[in-house]
């Protein structure tokens, strides 16, 4: 049955639904779901069609994703990751992909766990003393981005250049955030505060980037290729503006669709499971994500992957794994704060499990409630809430159910994963925090509508590809974190949701009281039974 979207109602002439989308974005799009499986708004002068049944998403996302590119707003992301999974697509990206699945698969991840439990347990004793409200969100963001740069260069890098990172990726994302909702591109280009800050911070972590990357290729004997070199000079420069052009990618790289492999052939076998002292080239290796990146090799040509691609993989790896992780924390603590049952639930977890310690690889099988807590707070606030593609061909979306919609190359679709997570007929008191629907009902069943449109790490060929190692530190941090902690509500109001560049908060202070553990060993306890807001 052909499905013909619904226009939105409301749009400006010139400007369409774009001050919906601007001031209000959350609520418009939520408020697209009455007008049926799909939508039409207008931005400015263009047309958008908007998905509100997770049937035609799906659809979207892995049966016809070959039909859709990534949409015009991932172009501000190239300024920052250069030609990084998260801004390519097609064969370039199909193959890059494959090369980079082995430094994230599931057997190194207990090598990960163990720098995200220590880095847990370092930064949540920077808790103590902090009787004042304190920003949850910077904490938990400068924990993530510590992380993320330790299981990416681990014992390599020093705490100057952590701090570093810690420093730039936030202001590239409030960059990205703001830039990326600016049709005219023109915003970008303005001698703003912003800007300058983000040309700092982009010179910055470009610099510190190429240069752990060119030591460690220098220190393990890797024989660098003339494109090697040359980026190796551009990453010591610091200018991120020299080798990119105006729109963002780099000179002279050409079209990286044509590069690879459009079959997508395998990865070799060489590329999984990194450790051990010395390879068969002499290279020391550290058993972390840039020794499996540098050492993944295609199985087909036997090709390893440029300096410079690695450089841009990385950024993608710092870019895509903190606010994410960190912001998905933050509204836990916030959600919890407000709802002592799931909390009372939460602390008999983790008292059981760990009594007060930091969780550790071993405790995550015996932590299920923590992770319902994590989905119910990915249902209720996806860090990535609003994902588009751009037809790259005449095609029609179909689903059972749903109707046939026909899509004309270059027309551009848009679905928000806050909405659809949110659609009552699938979610009973969509806005309510019940963890337990994970447990037992229709969110519990793997093949249900419910867990079906459950989606905060996408799907297909551009799903996440960090999903393990987010489930990992967010299960270890959040269980660590209530086992020691408890986070409570400064205000009456809980914060408001901001549509920025991930789903941010208006205001995440909170401040956090030591929970003391019993003597011989019980589980520990709140000190004082003060009431929660
Ligand atoms: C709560 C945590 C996270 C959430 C909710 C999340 C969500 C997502 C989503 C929705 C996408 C797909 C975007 C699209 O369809 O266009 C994505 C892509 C990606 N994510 Fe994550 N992510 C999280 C954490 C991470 C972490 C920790 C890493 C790395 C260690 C990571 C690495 C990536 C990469 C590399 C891609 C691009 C995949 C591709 O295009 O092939 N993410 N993520």
């Amino acid at each position: 049955m052909p499905l013909v979207p619904a226009p939105a109602p409301g749009g400006l002439p010139l400007l369409g639904h774009a001050p919906q989308m601007l001031r209000r974005r959350l609520a418009f799009l939520e408020s697209l779901r009455e007008l049926g499986p799909a939508a039409t708004i207008r931005l400015g002068r263009g047309t958008v069609t908007v998905l509100n049944d997770h049937r035609l998403v799906r659809d979207v996302l892995s049966a016809r994703a070959g039909d859709f590119g990534l949409s015009p707003h991932f172009r501000v992301m190239k300024r920052i990751i250069g030609n990084g999974l998260l801004a390519t697509d097609g064969s370039f990206h199909r193959r890059q992909r494959k090369l980079l699945m082995p430094a994230l698969r599931q057997s190194r991840m207990r090598a990960y766990a163990e720098i995200m439990s220590d880095l847990a347990q370092r930064h949540l004793d920077g808790l103590r003393g902090t009787a004042q409200p304190v920003d949850v969100d910077r904490i938990l963001m400068a924990l993530a981005t510590e992380t993320v740069t330790r299981c990416l260069f681990s014992t390599g890098v020093a705490q100057h250049q952590v701090d570093r990172v810690a420093e730039a990726v936030p202001v590239l994302m409030e960059w990205a955030g703001s830039r990326g909702m600016d049709p005219t591109g023109l915003l970008a280009k303005l001698p703003t505060p912003l800007n300058r800050r983000f040309r700092d911070g982009m010179s910055a972590l470009d610099t510190l980037v190429g240069g752990l990357i060119a030591e460690r290729c220098a220190g393990n004997g890797r024989v660098r290729t003339d494109e090697d070199r040359e980026a190796g000079e551009d990453s010591g420069v610091g200018e991120d503006s020299k080798d990119r052009n105006d729109d963002g990618v780099r000179d002279g790289r050409g079209d990286r669709d044509e590069v690879g492999d459009p079959e997508g052939r395998g990865v070799s076998d060489a590329a999984a499971g990194v450790t051990g002292p010395a390879g068969t080239e002499g290279r020391v290796e550290q058993g972390d994500l840039l020794d499996a990146m540098l050492r993944a090799t295609d199985a087909a040509t036997g090709e390893r992957m440029p300096e410079r691609q690695v450089h841009d993989e990385a950024m993608s790896f710092l870019i895509a794994s903190t606010e994410s992780v960190s912001r998905t924390l933050t509204w836990a603590l916030h959600l919890l704060a407000r709802d002592p049952d799931v909390r009372a639930k939460l602390h008999a977890e983790v008292d059981a499990v760990l009594a007060g310690r930091t969780a550790r690889w071993e405790d995550i099988p015996r932590l299920p409630y923590t992770r319902h807590v994590l989905s119910e707070v990915l249902r209720l606030y996806p860090p990535g809430y609003l994902i588009s593609r751009t037809a790259a061909r005449d095609t029609v979306v179909r689903a059972e159910g749903a109707g046939e919609l026909p899509l004309a190359e270059g027309a551009m679709v848009m679905f928000s994963y806050y909405a659809l997570q949110r659609d009552p007929r699938l979610f009973p008191e969509p806005g309510a925090f019940r963890p337990e629907r994970w447990e037992s009902g229709e969110a519990a069943c793997p093949g249900g509508a419910a867990r079906q449109a459950f989606l905060p790490f996408g799907l297909g060929p551009h799903g996440c590809l960090g999903e393990g190692f987010a489930w990992t530190e967010m299960t270890l941090v959040l269980a660590s974190l209530a086992a020691r902690w408890e986070l409570r509500a400064v205000g009456e109001e809980p914060p408001r949701a901001v549509a920025a560049f991930s789903l941010s908060f208006d205001d995440a202070r909170m401040t956090a009281v030591p929970r003391v553990p019993g003597p011989r060993g019980e589980a520990p306890r709140c000190p004082t039974a003060a009431p929660h807001p």
